[in-house]
C-alpha cells in the first residue's frame, strides 16, 4: 500500500488499518486522518507523534495505560490485540521459564505501583534479557522520566507498525 492509496482512504477505512498502531488507542489515528494528504510514510507517522507530543502529561500516561503489561494476564488468556500478541512472542515473552515469569510478574507490579502506569517497551526492539534487565533499571527511575521513556517506546512500536502495515497486504484488514 502506497501514500497515495492511504490519502485516498475514506476515515472508515483508515480507522480500520491503522487504529491500532498505537496500542487500543484508535482516537490518535481518527485525529490524524484531518491532517492528510500525507507525502509520505514518515509525514503520517510524524503527524501521530506530533498529536501525542501536544498531549497533557495525562493523556500520555493514558496512552502508557492502555498497553497490556508485557507476559502478563492478557497473554495468558488470549486477549491480547494481534499486533501485541505477535510483538511478544517475537520477544519470548510467551516462552518465559516459571522463574522469569514471577519475576516479570512481580517487577511489572512494582513498576504498576511506582508509577500508575505500565512498564512500556519496544518488544520487536529487545529480547527476553534486556527486557528484563531494562525493567528492573527504570524501576528505579523518576515519574516524569519514566513517562518520556514509555512514550518514546510507544513511538518506536507505532513506526513498526506501520511499516508492517505499509509494507503488506494492509487492504485485506478493510
Ligand atoms: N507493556 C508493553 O511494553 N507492551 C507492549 N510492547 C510492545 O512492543 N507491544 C506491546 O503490547
Amino acid at each position: 500500500m502506497d501514500i497515495t492509496a492511504v490519502n485516498a482512504l475514506p476515515y472508515e477505512d483508515f480507522v480500520n488499518i491503522f487504529g491500532n498502531v498505537v496500542e487500543k488507542c484508535p482516537i490518535i489515528t481518527a485525529a490524524v486522518w484531518s491532517r492528510r494528504p500525507f507525502v509520505s510514510l514518515n509525514a503520517l507517522e510524524a503527524a501521530i507523534t506530533e498529536f501525542i507530543d501536544n498531549l497533557p502529561e495525562s493523556g500520555k500516561e493514558g496512552i502508557l495505560r492502555c498497553h497490556p503489561d508485557l507476559a502478563g494476564r492478557d497473554l495468558q488468556s488470549g486477549t491480547l490485540t494481534r499486533e501485541s500478541r505477535e510483538e511478544q512472542a517475537r520477544a519470548g515473552m510467551d516462552t518465559l521459564s516459571s522463574g522469569e515469569a514471577s519475576r516479570m510478574a512481580r517487577l511489572n507490579e512494582e513498576y504498576k505501583t511506582r508509577f500508575g502506569f505500565p512498564f512500556v517497551i519496544c518488544a520487536r526492539m529487545n529480547d527476553k534479557a534486556n527486557i528484563l534487565r531494562q525493567l528492573t533499571e527504570r524501576c528505579g527511575n523518576e515519574r516524569a522520566l519514566e513517562r518520556e521513556r514509555g512514550i518514546e517506546e510507544v513511538k518506536k512500536i507505532c513506526r513498526l507498525r506501520l511499516q508492517g502495515l505499509m509494507l503488506c497486504d494492509a487492504p485485506n484488514k478493510l
